[in-house]
């Protein structure tokens, strides 16, 4: 199917049956789980994000209309309800698992959950991924507050707004300030308050890309030229959807690997070095797997986890204010 076909088809608004999700949400979540104040997306790997959370109630995304099924492994297809923090707890609800555009999900599949969760009255959402990076600077296992996003398939016209103007919702939606300033500043504090190491937490800008390969190494440059620190293949049409539906976004990926960028050593001078008899030194060759990304994703989930945690009981704070 072609871009242009998909785009005009407007599935997003075939998908829409909110009523139908919102009803089964109603009849199976007690009352103090069902406006929850925070949402969480779990990257690769991170599921564990959400076992801080007490009174847990899981909804398999095949009970909801309109939600696909994770097909990527370290990815859950449910809805995790619960509580965090002291006392009455702060209700908190966890996609355990997202959709990928690379699966086959269409884009409005992939920002579907964002749109309910925005009908569940969710108006803070923190959003995780696993990422590679592109900046010497930051290595496996930091994690990075997104301030920016570069994503080369929206501006090529892969983009989930696309579609008839709606009642109610902007035209032209402005990403200036995607990142919420106040919920970065949240994620430093947090920070702070757990005595993180200065180094485990960054700032930086995330370029979305399709997947499913990971970056050739001239695209790794290419990327690393234009500005974005680290690359992965989400999180920026759940970002659009959720600043559509006027939520406050709070990115933070995790680097589970450094993307290739190899210095080219000509191959020609390796074969003249070694027909002239020369020792050759071989330049080493690596390669990123997924399983290297679910290991960091495992290494990392308790800082994660801690992370998330107390920046929900800041965000609860603000919320009261
Ligand atoms: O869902 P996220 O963005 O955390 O997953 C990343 C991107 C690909 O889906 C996968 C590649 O290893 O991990
Ligand atoms: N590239 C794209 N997506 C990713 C990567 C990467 O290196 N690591 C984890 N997700």
């Amino acid at each position: 199917m072609s871009i242009i076909s998909e785009r005009t088809q407007a599935p997003s608004l075939a998908v829409e049956s909110f009523a139908g999700t919102l009803d089964v949400l109603s009849r199976i979540l007690p009352a103090r789980l069902l406006k929850p104040r925070v949402a969480i997306v779990c990257g690769s790997g991170l599921s564990t994000l959400a076992s801080s959370l007490r009174d847990v109630v899981e909804v398999p995304y095949s009970s909801l209309q309109g939600f696909g099924k994770s097909t990527v492994e370290g990815h859950r297809s449910a809805l995790a309800f619960g509580l965090t923090g002291e006392g009455d707890g702060i209700p908190v609800v966890a996609m355990l698992g997202r959709f990928h555009p690379y699966e086959g999900h269409s884009l409005s599949t992939v920002v579907y959950p964002i749109r309910v969760l925005a009908r569940l009255g969710v108006r803070d959402i923190i959003i995780t991924n696993a990422a590679g990076s592109l900046n010497p600077n930051l290595d496996v296992g930091t994690i990075v507050s997104i301030q920016d996003h570069l994503a080369l398939p929206n501006l090529t016209g892969f983009h989930p707004l696309l579609g008839p103007t709606r009642p109610n919702y902007p035209r032209f939606l402005p990403l200036s300030t995607a990142y919420s300033r106040p919920l970065r500043r949240l994620v430093f504090l947090a920070a702070h308050a757990l005595r993180l190491p200065r180094d485990a937490l960054a700032e930086g800008t995330y370029a979305w890309v399709s997947g499913p390969s990971y970056e050739t190494p001239a695209e790794g440059r290419f990327l690393s030229a234009a500005g974005a620190d680290v690359v992965g293949m989400s999180t920026v049409p759940e970002v659009l959807a959720a600043r559509e539906e006027g939520i406050n976004v709070c990115v933070l990926s995790l680097v589970t690997n450094k993307v290739v960028i190899p210095e080219y050593k000509s191959v020609r001078e390796e074969v003249q070095a070694e027909l002239a008899g020369k020792a050759i030194e071989r330049a080493p060759e690596a390669e990123v797997s997924h399983e290297e990304v679910l290991s960091v994703g495992k290494q990392k989930a308790e800082v994660m986890k801690s992370l998330v945690a107390k920046l929900i009981e800041l965000i609860a704070a603000e919320q009261e204010k």
